[in-house]
């Protein structure tokens, strides 16, 4: 069961490069146990804002709590001991091609110094690999790729998901069983989920809430509500329509 309070939460947050706010003045707070989409035309800020979320980067202005912990507060120890809690997966999955299935998915964990063979198995199993624990990377299709690298997510029990375009490499049917996963992995662990995506219909299938950044500004949070989705007319006023209708 997620726990009640906030995964994360933004407060009135700006993010400058020198020329460029990539955020301004944002105020988001993300429930445990939500999915959360994050969708926006390139440049919007999100990427700045899953580096907010995964305390690699402190805003310009503004307060970050990651579990209630602002992670300006604390040392390099200290925000690594939070990124502990972090769990990310990536468009290009990002897998070590000279380590197995199994070896990578227990990656993690070794860095920590850790070591559980029982919950790597699990996973593998829960991401439905159990027939490619000995596979090398390149001898596994993208879909299997991005359960492999969800999986390798999973091994340290985050609290929190940050995926990044985890669909924009796949196509419809696999995007569609990679999704339901993430759903999954929600419903059975808890996980709060961060999805960062340019695919509306991937926040329809699967996000409780969607936020539609701008130009580095919110422009809305939209409640999603889950059917078909439709043709429309600008990526922005579809957003907000189709997630909407
Ligand atoms: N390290 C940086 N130094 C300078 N400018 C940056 C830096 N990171 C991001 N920006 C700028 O901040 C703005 C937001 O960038 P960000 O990468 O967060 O957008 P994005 O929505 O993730 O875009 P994309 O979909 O293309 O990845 C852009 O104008 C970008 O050029």
């Amino acid at each position: 069961m997620a726990k009640p309070g906030h995964a994360a939460v933004l407060r009135d947050v700006t993010v400058r490069y020198k020329a460029t706010t990539a955020l301004q003045s944002i105020d988001l707070s993300i429930e445990h146990g939500e999915i959360v989409g994050i969708v926006g035309e390139s440049g919007a800020g999100k990427s700045t804002m899953l580096r907010l979320l995964d305390a690699t980067e402190q805003p310009t202005e503004g307060t970050v709590l990651l579990d209630g912990v602002d992670p300006a507060t604390l040392g390099e120890r200290g925000r690594r001991r939070i990124r502990h809690r972090i769990g990310m997966v990536f468009q290009g999955f990002n897998l070590l091609s000279n380590r197995t299935v199994e070896q990578n998915i227990e990656l993690p964990l070794r860095l920590q110094r850790r070591r559980d063979p029982e919950l790597v198995a699990k996973l593998i199993d829960y991401v439905g690999l159990a027939d490619r624990a000995k596979h090398y990377p390149a001898q596994l299709s993208g879909g299997q790729k991005q359960r492999v690298a969800i999986a390798r997510a999973l091994i340290t029990q985050p609290t929190l998901l940050l995926a990044d375009e985890p669909t924009s490499a796949l196509d419809e049917r696999t995007t569609a069983g990679i999704l339901s996963l993430l759903e999954r992995t929600r419903r059975d662990f808890g996980t709060t989920i961060v999805l960062v995506t340019h695919e509306l219909a991937a926040v329809k299938a699967v996000c409780d809430r969607a936020v539609i950044l701008e130009r580095g500004e919110l422009r809305d949070i939209v409640q999603v509500v889950h059917g078909e989705t439709q043709q429309g007319a600008s990526y922005l006023d579809r957003a907000k329509q189709v997630l909407e209708s």
